[in-house]
């Protein structure tokens, strides 16, 4: 694995790995999202989720336990994303689909990210692995329920939480966010098209995620079994490093503008 930072000029041969790629698999993480000013993941604990982990809130437990609690967090946090707009790292990804594309080539966008910044930077994404922020569901009967922006400002969290809407299909359901929490299984369409899409890919890039959570943090692994090339991009080590390719170390917002003028 070779480490490049993002002061050094981009190395020819890395250049040339991302110019003539024409299969990309994008596995993107918290990361990407951090310079559109959404806290990563072990940061988005304030005011009163403060006290909390996230890996502590984001599970059914926490919801059976103070639906009101996650609910609010759930309802700041789309709050937040629906404040900020998408970062050059994400439009960079945008254009890059759209140019392979035009060559008879792709590129998937596979995220661990609830948010919908890929897409608003005119992104398609193959699949969100952990599920999406505005979309809500009944957490007895599971039906679907769209629901309108909340009102929250996104920047100071709310002071007191509000209760989840009850559900219009059943008696005694409320909504929950249609996220992945720990313990619950991944969307087996999302996980299974991002592995399809890695088995197929000629080059696999890892943007800003840690590598930590699982399974989305073992998808890489199946280019390495293929001996497809492997690229890191983030100012961190991450848990993927080791198997890595390349691993440029800089943020997304920078780095990619500079893989790909
Ligand atoms: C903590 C971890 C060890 N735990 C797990 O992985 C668990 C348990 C587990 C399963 N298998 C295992 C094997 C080993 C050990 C543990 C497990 N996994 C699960 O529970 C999964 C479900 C996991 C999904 C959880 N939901 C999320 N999100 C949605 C909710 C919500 O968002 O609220 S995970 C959530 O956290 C993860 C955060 O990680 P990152 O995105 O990487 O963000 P992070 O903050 O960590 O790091 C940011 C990175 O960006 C970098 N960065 C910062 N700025 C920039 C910048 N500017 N540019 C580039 N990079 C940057 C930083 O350096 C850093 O590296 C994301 O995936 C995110 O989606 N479910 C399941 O396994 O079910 C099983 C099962 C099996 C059978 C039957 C029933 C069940
Ligand atoms: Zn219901």
């Amino acid at each position: 694995m070779r480490e490049l930072s993002v002061t050094e000029s981009v190395p020819e041969d890395v250049v040339a790995l991302v110019r003539d790629a024409r299969r990309v698999v994008v596995l993107s993480g918290a990361g990407i999202s951090a310079e559109s000013g959404v806290p990563t993941f072990r940061e988005v604990q304030r005011g009163l989720w403060e006290r909390f982990s996230a890996e502590e809130l984001a599970t059914p437990d926490a919801f059976d336990n103070d639906p009101a609690l996650v609910w609010t967090w759930y309802r700041w946090r789309q709050s937040l994303i629906d404040a900020v707009e998408p970062n050059a790292g994400h439009r960079c990804l945008a254009a890059w689909q759209e140019h392979l594309s035009a060559q008879h080539g792709w590129l998937a966008v596979v995220t661990q990210n609830v948010d919908d910044l890929h897409e608003r930077a005119g992104a398609e994404v193959l699949g969100h692995l952990h599920g999406s922020l505005a979309a809500h569901r009944c957490a007895d009967c599971g039906e679907p329920a769209e629901l309108p922006a909340p009102r929250y400002d996104g920047f100071t969290a709310p002071p007191t939480p509000e209760d989840p809407p009850g559900c219009e299909s059943c008696p005694d359901g409320v909504l929950r966010p249609d996220v992945v929490w720990f313990g619950e299984m991944l969307p087996a369409p999302a996980f299974d098209a991002a592995a399809a899409a890695i088995r197929a890919a000629d080059l696999v890039v890892v943007v800003g995620t840690s590598g930590i959570v699982q399974p989305a943090a073992s998808l890489p692994l199946l280019g390495l079994e293929r001996g497809i090339p492997l690229i890191e991009i983030n100012p961190e080590e991450t848990g993927l490093t080791e198997v890595m390719d390349f691993a440029i170390r800089g943020r997304s917002g920078e780095v990619l503008p500079r893989l790909l003028s």
